[in-house]
Protein backbone atom coordinates (compact mmCIF):
# COMPACT_ATOMS: atom_id res chain seq x y z
CA UNK A 1 0.00 0.00 0.00
CA UNK A 2 1.13 3.38 -0.84
CA UNK A 3 0.56 6.81 -1.74
CA UNK A 4 3.08 7.90 -3.64
CA UNK A 5 1.97 7.30 -7.60
CA UNK A 6 -1.30 7.74 -7.14
CA UNK A 7 -3.09 10.33 -9.33
CA UNK A 8 -5.75 12.38 -8.40
CA UNK A 9 -7.52 14.73 -9.92
CA UNK A 10 -7.78 17.98 -9.21
CA UNK A 11 -11.73 18.55 -9.05
CA UNK A 12 -13.08 20.10 -12.39
CA UNK A 13 -14.86 22.85 -10.17
CA UNK A 14 -11.52 24.08 -8.41
CA UNK A 15 -11.11 27.91 -9.34
CA UNK A 16 -7.90 29.06 -11.14
CA UNK A 17 -6.70 30.54 -7.83
CA UNK A 18 -7.31 27.12 -5.96
CA UNK A 19 -5.42 25.33 -8.85
CA UNK A 20 -2.52 27.47 -8.21
CA UNK A 21 -1.98 27.09 -4.62
CA UNK A 22 -2.47 23.40 -4.57
CA UNK A 23 0.17 23.15 -7.17
CA UNK A 24 2.69 25.58 -5.04
CA UNK A 25 1.30 22.97 -1.97
CA UNK A 26 2.24 19.94 -4.08
CA UNK A 27 5.66 21.67 -5.14
CA UNK A 28 7.12 22.45 -1.36
CA UNK A 29 5.66 18.78 -0.24
CA UNK A 30 7.64 17.01 -3.28
CA UNK A 31 11.21 19.34 -2.68
CA UNK A 32 12.52 17.38 -0.49
CA UNK A 33 15.61 15.05 -1.04
CA UNK A 34 14.88 11.05 0.20
CA UNK A 35 18.45 11.14 1.22
CA UNK A 36 21.40 12.86 2.53
CA UNK A 37 24.82 11.57 1.41
CA UNK A 38 28.46 13.16 2.26
CA UNK A 39 32.14 12.50 3.84
CA UNK A 40 32.89 12.55 7.43
CA UNK A 41 36.62 12.65 8.91
CA UNK A 42 37.32 10.17 10.96
CA UNK A 43 40.97 9.05 12.62
CA UNK A 44 42.60 5.78 11.42
CA UNK A 45 41.58 3.87 14.31
CA UNK A 46 37.42 4.56 13.33
CA UNK A 47 39.01 2.39 10.01
CA UNK A 48 39.72 -1.02 12.18
CA UNK A 49 37.66 -4.09 11.43
CA UNK A 50 38.42 -7.58 13.36
CA UNK A 51 36.54 -10.27 11.70
CA UNK A 52 36.21 -13.95 11.64
CA UNK A 53 33.59 -16.35 10.69
CA UNK A 54 33.96 -18.64 13.68
CA UNK A 55 36.38 -19.54 16.31
CA UNK A 56 39.26 -20.85 14.10
CA UNK A 57 39.51 -17.59 12.03
CA UNK A 58 40.86 -13.99 13.27
CA UNK A 59 41.77 -11.15 11.20
CA UNK A 60 42.28 -7.55 10.98
CA UNK A 61 42.47 -4.57 8.95
CA UNK A 62 42.73 -0.97 8.39
CA UNK A 63 41.00 0.36 5.71
CA UNK A 64 42.84 3.24 5.38
CA UNK A 65 45.80 1.76 3.76
CA UNK A 66 44.96 -1.91 3.22
CA UNK A 67 46.97 -3.55 0.88
CA UNK A 68 45.02 -5.76 -2.17
CA UNK A 69 46.50 -8.86 -0.14
CA UNK A 70 45.01 -7.73 2.76
CA UNK A 71 41.45 -6.93 1.13
CA UNK A 72 41.72 -10.33 -0.33
CA UNK A 73 41.77 -12.13 2.78
CA UNK A 74 39.05 -10.20 4.14
CA UNK A 75 37.46 -11.31 0.92
CA UNK A 76 37.76 -15.02 1.49
CA UNK A 77 36.22 -14.90 4.97
CA UNK A 78 33.07 -13.55 3.71
CA UNK A 79 30.60 -15.51 2.49
CA UNK A 80 28.31 -14.59 -0.88
CA UNK A 81 26.03 -12.12 -0.25
CA UNK A 82 22.33 -12.77 -0.72
CA UNK A 83 19.13 -10.40 -0.11
CA UNK A 84 15.68 -10.86 0.41
CA UNK A 85 12.59 -12.01 -1.14
CA UNK A 86 9.25 -12.48 0.63
CA UNK A 87 10.87 -12.69 4.05
CA UNK A 88 13.45 -15.04 2.67
CA UNK A 89 17.15 -15.11 1.36
CA UNK A 90 17.55 -15.47 -2.00
CA UNK A 91 20.91 -16.03 -3.25
CA UNK A 92 21.16 -15.21 -7.26
CA UNK A 93 24.60 -13.61 -8.81
CA UNK A 94 22.92 -11.74 -11.50
CA UNK A 95 21.06 -10.03 -8.96
CA UNK A 96 23.85 -9.21 -6.47
CA UNK A 97 27.54 -10.20 -6.61
CA UNK A 98 29.37 -9.61 -3.54
CA UNK A 99 30.69 -10.60 -0.03
CA UNK A 100 29.67 -10.26 3.32
CA UNK A 101 30.03 -10.28 6.64
CA UNK A 102 26.92 -10.81 9.34
CA UNK A 103 27.03 -8.47 12.61
CA UNK A 104 28.72 -11.40 14.64
CA UNK A 105 31.06 -12.21 12.45
CA UNK A 106 33.29 -8.55 12.63
CA UNK A 107 33.46 -5.81 14.86
CA UNK A 108 34.55 -1.96 14.13
CA UNK A 109 35.61 1.06 15.68
CA UNK A 110 33.62 3.21 14.23
CA UNK A 111 32.18 5.75 15.33
CA UNK A 112 28.25 5.86 13.73
CA UNK A 113 27.04 8.60 16.82
CA UNK A 114 29.30 11.11 15.21
CA UNK A 115 26.47 11.21 12.22
CA UNK A 116 23.95 12.40 14.85
CA UNK A 117 23.61 15.59 14.17
CA UNK A 118 23.69 15.96 10.66
CA UNK A 119 21.54 13.47 10.14
CA UNK A 120 19.72 15.72 12.65
CA UNK A 121 19.92 18.52 10.56
CA UNK A 122 19.29 17.41 7.08
CA UNK A 123 17.56 14.16 7.52
CA UNK A 124 15.07 13.89 10.17
CA UNK A 125 11.71 14.63 9.79
CA UNK A 126 10.41 17.85 11.93
CA UNK A 127 8.65 16.57 14.44
CA UNK A 128 11.27 13.79 15.08
CA UNK A 129 14.11 16.06 16.11
CA UNK A 130 14.30 15.47 19.58
CA UNK A 131 13.97 11.86 19.04
CA UNK A 132 17.66 9.93 19.46
CA UNK A 133 18.64 7.41 16.29
CA UNK A 134 19.23 3.97 17.20
CA UNK A 135 21.71 2.37 14.79
CA UNK A 136 21.70 -1.35 14.51
CA UNK A 137 25.07 -2.59 12.04
CA UNK A 138 23.51 -4.81 9.39
CA UNK A 139 26.39 -6.30 7.09
CA UNK A 140 30.07 -5.45 5.95
CA UNK A 141 29.63 -5.97 2.10
CA UNK A 142 32.94 -6.30 0.32
CA UNK A 143 32.68 -5.67 -3.38
CA UNK A 144 35.60 -6.72 -5.85
CA UNK A 145 35.99 -5.69 -9.26
CA UNK A 146 32.94 -6.74 -11.40
CA UNK A 147 30.86 -6.97 -8.12
CA UNK A 148 27.29 -5.00 -8.02
CA UNK A 149 23.91 -4.90 -6.43
CA UNK A 150 20.41 -4.44 -8.93
CA UNK A 151 17.74 -2.20 -8.10
CA UNK A 152 16.17 -2.67 -4.86
CA UNK A 153 14.34 -1.84 -1.63
CA UNK A 154 15.42 -2.91 2.01
CA UNK A 155 13.63 -5.09 3.98
CA UNK A 156 12.17 -3.41 6.89
CA UNK A 157 12.84 -5.02 9.52
CA UNK A 158 10.56 -3.87 12.79
CA UNK A 159 8.15 -1.72 12.85
CA UNK A 160 9.98 1.72 13.84
CA UNK A 161 12.93 1.39 11.52
CA UNK A 162 12.88 4.37 9.24
CA UNK A 163 15.87 3.96 6.85
CA UNK A 164 19.49 2.15 5.93
CA UNK A 165 22.94 4.27 6.27
CA UNK A 166 25.45 2.99 4.07
CA UNK A 167 29.28 3.90 4.93
CA UNK A 168 31.73 3.39 2.87
CA UNK A 169 35.54 2.72 3.64
CA UNK A 170 38.51 4.75 2.14
CA UNK A 171 39.78 1.68 0.08
CA UNK A 172 40.99 2.90 -3.44
CA UNK A 173 38.18 1.49 -5.91
CA UNK A 174 36.42 3.12 -9.16
CA UNK A 175 32.84 2.26 -9.96
CA UNK A 176 30.51 1.30 -7.30
CA UNK A 177 28.49 4.15 -7.16
CA UNK A 178 25.46 4.38 -5.59
CA UNK A 179 22.06 5.13 -7.35
CA UNK A 180 19.28 6.28 -5.88
CA UNK A 181 15.88 6.21 -7.33
CA UNK A 182 12.24 7.92 -5.71
CA UNK A 183 8.89 9.58 -7.31
CA UNK A 184 10.73 9.29 -10.87
CA UNK A 185 14.22 11.01 -9.70
CA UNK A 186 17.36 9.96 -9.36
CA UNK A 187 20.39 10.53 -7.91
CA UNK A 188 24.06 9.57 -8.48
CA UNK A 189 26.14 9.14 -5.21
CA UNK A 190 30.08 8.43 -6.17
CA UNK A 191 31.82 8.31 -3.04
CA UNK A 192 34.88 6.75 -4.24
CA UNK A 193 34.97 9.73 -5.98
CA UNK A 194 34.21 12.38 -3.02
CA UNK A 195 37.00 10.53 -0.91
CA UNK A 196 38.99 10.82 -3.04
CA UNK A 197 38.93 14.51 -3.76
CA UNK A 198 38.98 15.50 -0.40
CA UNK A 199 42.38 15.88 1.62
CA UNK A 200 41.66 14.49 4.74
CA UNK A 201 40.88 10.88 6.16
CA UNK A 202 37.28 10.46 5.78
CA UNK A 203 34.75 8.01 4.60
CA UNK A 204 31.68 8.54 2.20
CA UNK A 205 28.11 8.34 4.19
CA UNK A 206 24.56 8.10 2.27
CA UNK A 207 21.22 7.84 4.47
CA UNK A 208 17.96 7.12 3.26
CA UNK A 209 14.90 6.49 3.50
CA UNK A 210 13.55 2.62 3.76
CA UNK A 211 11.46 3.33 0.53
CA UNK A 212 13.80 4.41 -1.37
CA UNK A 213 14.76 2.48 -4.37
CA UNK A 214 19.00 1.91 -4.70
CA UNK A 215 21.39 -0.32 -6.84
CA UNK A 216 25.44 -0.66 -6.45
CA UNK A 217 26.81 -0.22 -9.72
CA UNK A 218 29.55 -2.10 -10.43
CA UNK A 219 32.58 -1.63 -9.56
CA UNK A 220 35.66 -1.71 -12.19
CA UNK A 221 38.31 -2.11 -10.13
CA UNK A 222 39.81 -2.19 -6.46
CA UNK A 223 37.53 -3.02 -3.64
CA UNK A 224 34.60 -1.05 -2.02
CA UNK A 225 33.98 -1.64 1.23
CA UNK A 226 31.14 -1.08 2.87
CA UNK A 227 29.03 -1.19 6.45
CA UNK A 228 25.38 -0.94 6.63
CA UNK A 229 23.02 0.35 9.47
CA UNK A 230 19.82 -0.36 9.63
CA UNK A 231 18.21 3.24 11.07
CA UNK A 232 15.19 2.97 13.89
CA UNK A 233 13.49 6.12 15.86
CA UNK A 234 14.74 5.49 19.78
CA UNK A 235 12.04 6.11 21.64
CA UNK A 236 13.76 5.32 25.34
CA UNK A 237 16.77 7.47 25.15
CA UNK A 238 16.76 11.68 26.44
CA UNK A 239 15.61 13.86 23.26
CA UNK A 240 17.77 16.02 22.60
CA UNK A 241 17.20 19.05 20.54
CA UNK A 242 19.31 20.26 17.57
CA UNK A 243 19.40 23.56 16.27
CA UNK A 244 19.81 23.28 12.64
CA UNK A 245 22.54 25.43 11.18
CA UNK A 246 21.09 24.66 7.83
CA UNK A 247 18.43 27.01 6.04
CA UNK A 248 15.73 25.03 4.97
CA UNK A 249 12.79 27.37 4.57
CA UNK A 250 10.13 24.75 3.61
CA UNK A 251 8.02 24.52 6.68
CA UNK A 252 7.60 28.42 6.54
CA UNK A 253 6.66 28.69 2.84
CA UNK A 254 4.66 25.60 3.49
CA UNK A 255 2.64 27.34 6.69
CA UNK A 256 2.20 30.57 4.75
CA UNK A 257 0.93 28.58 1.37
CA UNK A 258 -1.83 26.87 3.72
CA UNK A 259 -2.29 30.25 5.40
CA UNK A 260 -3.25 31.62 2.11
CA UNK A 261 -5.45 28.96 1.12
CA UNK A 262 -7.60 29.42 4.30
CA UNK A 263 -7.94 32.71 3.83
CA UNK A 264 -9.51 32.65 0.35
CA UNK A 265 -12.98 32.27 1.12
CA UNK A 266 -15.07 29.77 -0.22
CA UNK A 267 -12.51 27.31 -0.29
CA UNK A 268 -15.10 24.29 0.37
CA UNK A 269 -18.04 26.64 0.29
CA UNK A 270 -20.07 23.34 0.86
CA UNK A 271 -18.13 21.69 3.62
CA UNK A 272 -15.56 19.05 3.20
CA UNK A 273 -12.26 17.77 3.78
CA UNK A 274 -9.00 19.08 1.86
CA UNK A 275 -6.88 15.37 1.69
CA UNK A 276 -3.36 15.18 0.40
CA UNK A 277 -1.64 11.49 -0.66
CA UNK A 278 1.13 10.60 1.56
CA UNK A 279 4.51 11.07 -0.21
CA UNK A 280 6.56 8.19 1.48
CA UNK A 281 5.43 4.96 1.78
CA UNK A 282 4.36 3.25 4.90
CA UNK A 283 3.82 -0.51 6.03
CA UNK A 284 0.43 -1.33 6.73
CA UNK A 285 -2.27 -4.40 7.44
CA UNK A 286 -5.38 -4.51 8.93
CA UNK A 287 -3.92 -4.44 12.28
CA UNK A 288 -2.51 -0.85 11.62
CA UNK A 289 -3.58 1.63 14.11
CA UNK A 290 -3.09 5.04 11.82
CA UNK A 291 -2.67 6.53 14.82
CA UNK A 292 0.56 4.78 15.43
CA UNK A 293 1.97 5.16 11.71
CA UNK A 294 0.83 8.79 12.39
CA UNK A 295 3.93 8.72 14.92
CA UNK A 296 5.90 7.61 12.53
CA UNK A 297 5.75 9.90 9.44
CA UNK A 298 8.66 10.48 7.01
CA UNK A 299 9.82 13.80 5.80
CA UNK A 300 7.20 16.01 3.67
CA UNK A 301 4.06 13.69 5.15
CA UNK A 302 5.68 14.82 8.58
CA UNK A 303 6.08 18.62 7.75
CA UNK A 304 2.87 18.53 6.87
CA UNK A 305 1.55 17.41 9.96
CA UNK A 306 3.60 20.09 11.76
CA UNK A 307 2.31 22.91 9.78
CA UNK A 308 -1.65 21.18 10.52
CA UNK A 309 -0.76 20.85 14.39
CA UNK A 310 1.34 24.03 14.07
CA UNK A 311 -2.08 26.21 13.11
CA UNK A 312 -4.54 24.34 14.86
CA UNK A 313 -5.85 22.69 12.17
CA UNK A 314 -7.59 19.02 12.84
CA UNK A 315 -5.27 16.40 11.03
CA UNK A 316 -5.95 12.80 10.43
CA UNK A 317 -4.70 9.39 8.73
CA UNK A 318 -7.70 7.53 6.50
CA UNK A 319 -7.91 5.38 4.06
CA UNK A 320 -9.81 6.74 0.99
CA UNK A 321 -12.38 3.96 -0.55
CA UNK A 322 -13.63 4.62 -3.84
CA UNK A 323 -16.31 2.49 -5.52
CA UNK A 324 -15.89 0.75 -8.25
CA UNK A 325 -18.08 2.48 -10.91
CA UNK A 326 -17.68 5.83 -8.73
CA UNK A 327 -21.43 6.12 -8.13
CA UNK A 328 -20.91 6.81 -4.58
CA UNK A 329 -19.66 8.66 -2.79
CA UNK A 330 -15.96 8.29 -1.39
CA UNK A 331 -14.82 7.30 1.66
CA UNK A 332 -11.99 8.10 4.02
CA UNK A 333 -12.10 5.49 6.49
CA UNK A 334 -10.33 5.96 10.11
CA UNK A 335 -8.91 2.42 9.70
CA UNK A 336 -8.27 -0.80 6.84
CA UNK A 337 -10.87 -2.89 6.37
CA UNK A 338 -10.99 -6.52 5.41
CA UNK A 339 -12.39 -6.76 1.87
CA UNK A 340 -10.67 -9.90 0.78
CA UNK A 341 -13.90 -12.37 0.05
CA UNK A 342 -16.72 -9.74 0.64
CA UNK A 343 -19.59 -8.97 -1.35
CA UNK A 344 -20.93 -6.19 -3.07
CA UNK A 345 -24.30 -5.56 -3.42
CA UNK A 346 -25.02 -3.36 -6.66
CA UNK A 347 -27.36 -1.32 -4.86
CA UNK A 348 -24.96 -0.56 -1.65
CA UNK A 349 -22.99 3.02 -1.69
CA UNK A 350 -19.58 2.87 -0.53
CA UNK A 351 -20.19 3.31 3.09
CA UNK A 352 -22.98 1.46 3.53
CA UNK A 353 -20.63 -1.55 2.10
CA UNK A 354 -17.82 -0.73 4.31
CA UNK A 355 -20.09 -1.09 7.13
CA UNK A 356 -21.13 -4.02 6.29
CA UNK A 357 -17.81 -5.69 6.26
CA UNK A 358 -17.32 -4.50 9.81
CA UNK A 359 -20.83 -6.52 10.60
CA UNK A 360 -19.96 -9.36 8.96
CA UNK A 361 -16.34 -10.15 10.37
CA UNK A 362 -17.67 -11.85 12.80
CA UNK A 363 -20.69 -13.42 11.07
CA UNK A 364 -19.16 -16.52 10.25
CA UNK A 365 -22.21 -18.01 7.85
CA UNK A 366 -22.41 -14.06 6.03
CA UNK A 367 -18.46 -14.47 5.29
CA UNK A 368 -19.47 -17.86 3.58
CA UNK A 369 -22.19 -17.41 1.89
CA UNK A 370 -20.34 -13.68 0.38
CA UNK A 371 -16.64 -15.32 0.05
CA UNK A 372 -14.67 -14.01 -3.63
CA UNK A 373 -16.50 -10.72 -5.46
CA UNK A 374 -14.83 -8.17 -2.85
CA UNK A 375 -11.88 -7.93 -4.83
CA UNK A 376 -13.18 -8.04 -8.24
CA UNK A 377 -15.35 -5.71 -7.21
CA UNK A 378 -13.59 -3.18 -6.31
CA UNK A 379 -11.58 -1.26 -8.86
CA UNK A 380 -9.21 1.69 -9.25
CA UNK A 381 -9.69 4.37 -11.95
CA UNK A 382 -7.51 2.47 -14.57
CA UNK A 383 -9.95 -0.89 -14.54
CA UNK A 384 -7.19 -2.87 -11.94
CA UNK A 385 -8.73 -4.19 -8.95
CA UNK A 386 -8.11 -1.74 -6.22
CA UNK A 387 -5.14 -0.57 -3.71
CA UNK A 388 -5.92 1.07 -0.72
CA UNK A 389 -3.98 4.79 -0.31
CA UNK A 390 -4.10 6.39 2.58
CA UNK A 391 -4.81 10.35 2.73
CA UNK A 392 -4.42 13.13 4.59
CA UNK A 393 -7.47 14.80 5.87
CA UNK A 394 -6.54 18.96 6.98
CA UNK A 395 -9.57 21.03 6.94
CA UNK A 396 -13.15 20.03 7.83
CA UNK A 397 -16.33 21.98 8.77
CA UNK A 398 -18.89 22.18 11.27
CA UNK A 399 -21.71 21.29 8.70
CA UNK A 400 -19.84 17.53 8.19
CA UNK A 401 -21.73 14.57 8.53
CA UNK A 402 -21.80 13.01 11.92
CA UNK A 403 -21.24 9.89 10.44
CA UNK A 404 -17.08 9.21 10.90
CA UNK A 405 -16.59 7.83 7.62
CA UNK A 406 -19.14 9.70 5.24
CA UNK A 407 -17.46 11.88 2.68
CA UNK A 408 -19.77 14.65 1.27
CA UNK A 409 -17.46 16.16 -0.70
CA UNK A 410 -13.39 15.69 -0.94
CA UNK A 411 -10.78 18.17 -2.42
CA UNK A 412 -7.73 15.97 -3.25
CA UNK A 413 -4.57 17.20 -4.68
CA UNK A 414 -2.94 15.98 -8.00
CA UNK A 415 -0.04 13.95 -7.75
CA UNK A 416 1.63 14.41 -10.54
O1 LIG B 1 26.92 -1.39 -0.20
C1 LIG B 1 26.09 -0.54 -0.49
O2 LIG B 1 26.41 0.57 -0.94
C2 LIG B 1 24.63 -0.80 -0.37
C3 LIG B 1 24.30 -2.16 0.15
C4 LIG B 1 22.82 -2.39 0.15
O3 LIG B 1 22.07 -1.77 -0.55
C5 LIG B 1 22.24 -3.39 1.07
O4 LIG B 1 23.01 -4.04 1.78
O5 LIG B 1 21.01 -3.52 1.08
FE1 LIG C 1 20.07 -2.07 0.10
Amino acid sequence: MSGSNMSVPVPSNARKSEREVFKRLENILKSRKPYCSGTMTVNKDQLIIFYGRDENSAGRICLDDASPEQLERLVRACDPATFGVNQESVLDEQYRKSKKLDPLQFSSLFDVASLNRLLHEEFIPDRKQGVAIHYVRHKLNVYEPGSFFKPHVDTPRGGNMFGSLVIVFPTAHEGGSLVLRDAGKEWTIDSAHDIASNPDLCVGFIAFYGDVEHEVLPITSGYRVTMTYNLYYDRTSPTIVYVPTSVDDRYDRLKATFEEMLDQPPLLPNGGYLAFALQRKYGMDQKTDLRDLMEDLKGSDDLLLSVCEDMSLRASLRVLYRSPDRASHDVLAPKIYQLEGAHWEDDFCLAEFLESQEYHVNDENRVLRTLRLARDKIRDSTGKPADIWVKWVVKDDERRDTSPIRLRQSTEMNQH
